[in-house]
């Protein structure tokens, strides 16, 4: 795990953002990995700059994003739908047939699981995945658990992360309690993973993640066994590395 540290927000976004423009100017069919959160928005905006600048294509990239709240369309503010189009996807030229989301408003989570898996497996692989981390560890809905899930899944959210990600609705109760996620396996399939962390509320799941046992009370700590993953952290985030 090659850990990066960075001074603040700006300089992990940037450094973020420069993984992801690489791999697209390198390979013009490239298969992205996505994020929603607060912490990877800096990063689609200096990725946006730079597709603004005309440097970079997005016809022919293919995306699929982590998760998606149970519930939630795609017309919904708070769905990661909206959030992809509205930090990135509508500023680009990227095909509606390439981006790739859970259906949250399926009638059958199991079945939307499966479809989702296998759409990823029938790319071949993520060239690049990018990912933010929980307070508790978690990776996508990965939440802490007895056992991890190796495939995309449906997920109850904990408490701690209902709470953290209620800032974004207007009350805490509006929050979905459900969701689907990649799993563990689906993540570790990934070519490269680079996940971004900022602030002191993440330096213990990072220093867990690092130099902890690998357990699925952490679901981060999985990455240890990943040959390709650089964390991006500010100094914060580093407090306990
Ligand atoms: O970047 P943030 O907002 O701190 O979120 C961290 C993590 O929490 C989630 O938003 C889900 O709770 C993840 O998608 C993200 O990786």
């Amino acid at each position: 795990m090659e850990i990066v540290i960075k001074k603040d927000y700006d300089e992990v976004s940037e450094l973020a953002a420069k993984y992801m423009l690489d791999v697209i100017r390198n390979k013009e069919n490239a298969v992205l990995g996505l994020p929603t959160g607060g912490t990877p928005i800096r990063m689609y905006n200096i990725v946006v700059e730079e597709y603004k600048r005309k440097k970079i294509l997005f016809n022919n990239i293919k995306t699929f994003n982590l998760d998606e709240y149970i519930g939630l369309s795609k017309l919904n503010k708070q769905s990661y739908y909206y959030f992809m189009n509205k930090h990135l996807f509508s500023y680009t030229d990227i095909k509606e047939e390439n981006i790739h989301t859970p259906n949250g408003m399926t009638k059958d989570v199991l079945n939307e699981c499966i479809n989702y898996e296998n759409k990823i497996k029938a790319v071949g692989s993520m060239d690049i995945l990018f990912l933010g981390i929980g307070q508790n560890g978690h990776i996508g809905f990965n939440e802490p658990a007895d056992f991890f899930e190796p495939y995309t899944h449906k997920v109850i959210l904990k408490e701690k992360t209902v709470k953290s990600n209620s800032r974004f609705f207007e009350k805490i109760e509006d929050v979905p309690v459900t969701a689907i996620t990649m799993g563990v396996k689906t993540i570790l399939s990934a070519k490269k993973i680079v996940m971004l962390a900022i602030g002191e509320t993440k330096a213990d799941a990072i220093s867990k993640m690092v130099n902890g046992k690998i357990t699925p009370q952490l679901p981060a700590s999985i990455l240890q066994l990943h040959n390709d993953v650089t964390v991006i952290v500010d100094e914060n985030a580093s407090k306990y590395l």
